[in-house]
């Protein structure tokens, strides 16, 4: 686990008015998040500010290849996504990532004032949970050492309808895992594949559990199917860029769509978007309105 070191002033100043207003713990951040800028459902309840944000290579790939971990941050960058973490609720990745990279998805920004960020792992099938891939991770040793809390795990209502009085018996364990189910649908998009509604599960999770912002890092397929499905979702897209070309063999992020972050309106109007460039990366970031 690699040291971080202090986050540049300028990246701090530049990446202020892209974080969420409405975090609990502490700065009074200069943001331009406010109230009136709440995204709703259809049934007209708050969703929580979402912060789409991965490192990428120059040709648009976050990885070298299935079930590969491949290191793009620089330390700056890296310590900006923990300052990230330091002001979302919680943390969101899909599956594979969780199976790759073993992650901890804790907050180590500012370790003075810890920070609880909530993992939130995408899993229909509760892949985390087979094979003892959970009990061996280095979320679950976290969790159980209150050095970070214990993950949310989306799975299917067919599996758990499948596997009801295993989740039944892990959700009433102490430190575990809480796993939550809901109603996948067809996405016509998609191939008609089975996929969670995102504004659904974003819903859930503000309206019942009460998360009020949510970065989201991952993987590809995550960050495809959240472009794709609905760029009004997101508040904030956050990308850093790395000098390095991964290669056409590599995993890619490309919408299904063309996706563009100009505003054809009025093309001098750039307050929504920011450039910042340190020693290696340089980082893209996008306010949506
Ligand atoms: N460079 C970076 O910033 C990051 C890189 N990564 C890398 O990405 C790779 C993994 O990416 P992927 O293979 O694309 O996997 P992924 O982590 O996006 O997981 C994909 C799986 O999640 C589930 N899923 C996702 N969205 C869903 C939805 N709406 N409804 C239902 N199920 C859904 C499905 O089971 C799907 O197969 C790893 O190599 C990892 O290291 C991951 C995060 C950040
Ligand atoms: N910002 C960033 N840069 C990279 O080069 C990366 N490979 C990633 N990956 C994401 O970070 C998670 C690891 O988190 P921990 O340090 O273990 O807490 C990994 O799972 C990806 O989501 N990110």
């Amino acid at each position: 686990m690699s040291e971080l070191i202090p986050l540049p002033e300028s990246l701090k100043e530049a990446i202020d008015p892209y974080l969420p207003t409405d975090i609990s713990h502490h700065n009074a951040n200069n943001n331009c998040g406010s109230e009136g800028d709440e995204i709703l459902d259809d049934n007209n309840r708050p969703l929580p500010f979402i912060t789409l944000t991965f490192a990428q290579s120059l040709d648009s790939r976050i990885s070298l290849g299935e079930g590969t971990q491949t290191k793009l941050s620089h330390l700056q960058t890296k310590t900006m996504t923990h300052y990230l973490r330091y002001n979302h609720d919680a943390i969101l990745i899909g599956i594979n990532t969780f199976l790759t990279d073993n992650p901890s998805l804790n907050c180590r920004y500012n370790p003075e004032n810890v920070h609880p960020i909530r993992p939130i792992i995408i899993d229909p099938n509760m892949k985390s949970c087979a094979a003892n891939n959970y009990n061996f991770s280095n979320l679950n040793q976290l969790a159980s050492k209150n050095m970070g809390l214990s993950p949310y795990i989306i799975v299917s209502m067919l599996t758990y309808l499948n596997l009801k009085s295993d989740i039944d018996q892990l959700n009433n364990s102490h430190s575990g895992p809480t796993i939550i189910p809901i109603n996948t649908t067809k996405v016509k998009y998609s191939n008609n594949i089975e996929l969670f509604d995102w504004p659904h599960l974003f819903s859930l999770l503000k309206n019942h559990y009460h998360i009020n912002s949510i970065m989201i890092e991952g993987g590809a397929f995550v960050i495809n199917n959240l472009l794709s499905y609905n760029f009004n979702l997101i508040n904030s897209l956050i990308i850093t860029i790395a000098p390095v070309y991964l290669g056409k063999n590599a995993i890619q992020v490309s919408p299904d769509f063309h996706l563009s972050l100009l505003n054809n309106h009025n093309t001098n109007d750039r307050n929504n978007l920011t450039w910042w460039t340190g020693i290696q990366d340089s980082v893209l970031m996008f306010r949506n309105k």
